[in-house]
């Protein structure tokens, strides 16, 4: 069997929107690596965390409303990771890089459990793509067409913004990096867009599916959450 090495690039992260601010640094801050406190007032850990979040959010918010309204963190070490994915591949050797963060998403254990679950669920080509399409979740309208190598779709999951492979360039692009009209991917924790992957080969054999999944989505979400921005990348 070949030998299959995973890579997981380990960061801290940081806030990618304004909103991000203040329970980002509740993270930080309720981590006694970050900031211990003696004996008993081991249990004021958790209210100071939340205190000095809640009052320092406005400053830092300025700060990062001056760097474009969010941490480069995040954006950076996905460019690391696939730079590293693509070093590696060209040398041959079969690697999976993730990235994972600590106080921020992608958070490192979640990104661990799927990451596993998914890239091994999937059937790909001789080339190590599959065929993954971005569908409108409420309208069925077929939004994008492309393919993913297993670098796309780690970065899909960490990133949360459909990415493809692009064949003629052999590269990784984001949808909308330089519009910003990105299409985003639902996150169940965060409750905001709705996303189901599944992937298959070919286009036709997918209708039938396509129906299924978006029937599941409507029973697990319940179809008063789903929004007409809501997409499913398939
Ligand atoms: C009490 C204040 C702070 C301590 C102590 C502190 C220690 C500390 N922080 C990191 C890593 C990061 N900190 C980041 C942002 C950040 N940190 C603080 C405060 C303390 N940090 C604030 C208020 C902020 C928000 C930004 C600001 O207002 O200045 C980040 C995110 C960076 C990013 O790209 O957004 C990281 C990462 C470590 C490792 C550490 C002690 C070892
Ligand atoms: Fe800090």
């Amino acid at each position: 069997m070949e030998e299959k090495i995973g890579v997981l690039l380990l960061n801290l992260g940081g806030p990618e929107t304004l909103k991000d601010v203040q329970p980002f640094l509740y993270n930080l801050f309720a981590d006694p690596d970050i900031i211990r406190l003696p004996g008993l007032f081991k249990l004021l850990q958790w209210p100071l965390a939340k205190l000095t979040s809640v009052l320092r959010a406005p400053k830092s918010e300025k700060g990062y409303a001056a760097i474009g309204g969010g941490s480069p963190l995040r954006k950076i070490t996905d460019e690391q990771a696939n730079a590293l994915r693509m070093a590696l591949e060209a040398k041959n050797v079969n690697v999976s890089v993730y990235v994972g963060m600590r106080y921020w998403y992608p958070f490192t254990e979640e990104v661990i459990e799927q990451v596993d679950t998914l890239l091994d669920g999937i059937k790909w080509d001789d080339k190590g793509l599959a065929m993954a399409i971005a569908q409108n979740v409420d309208t069925g309208a077929i939004l994008m067409q492309g393919f993913v190598n297993k670098g796309a779709l780690a970065t899909i999951i960490t990133s949360r913004k459909a990415t493809f492979f692009s064949r003629s360039r052999a590269t990784l692009w984001t949808k909308g990096e330089t519009s910003n009209n990105f299409i985003n991917i639902y996150d169940k924790r965060r409750n905001k867009l709705c996303v189901q992957f599944s992937w298959r080969g070919f286009l036709l054999g997918h209708v039938r599916l396509l129906l299924v999944k978006l029937l599941e989505i409507q029973e697990q979400i319940g179809s008063s959450n789903i929004k007409m921005s809501n997409l499913v990348l398939i």
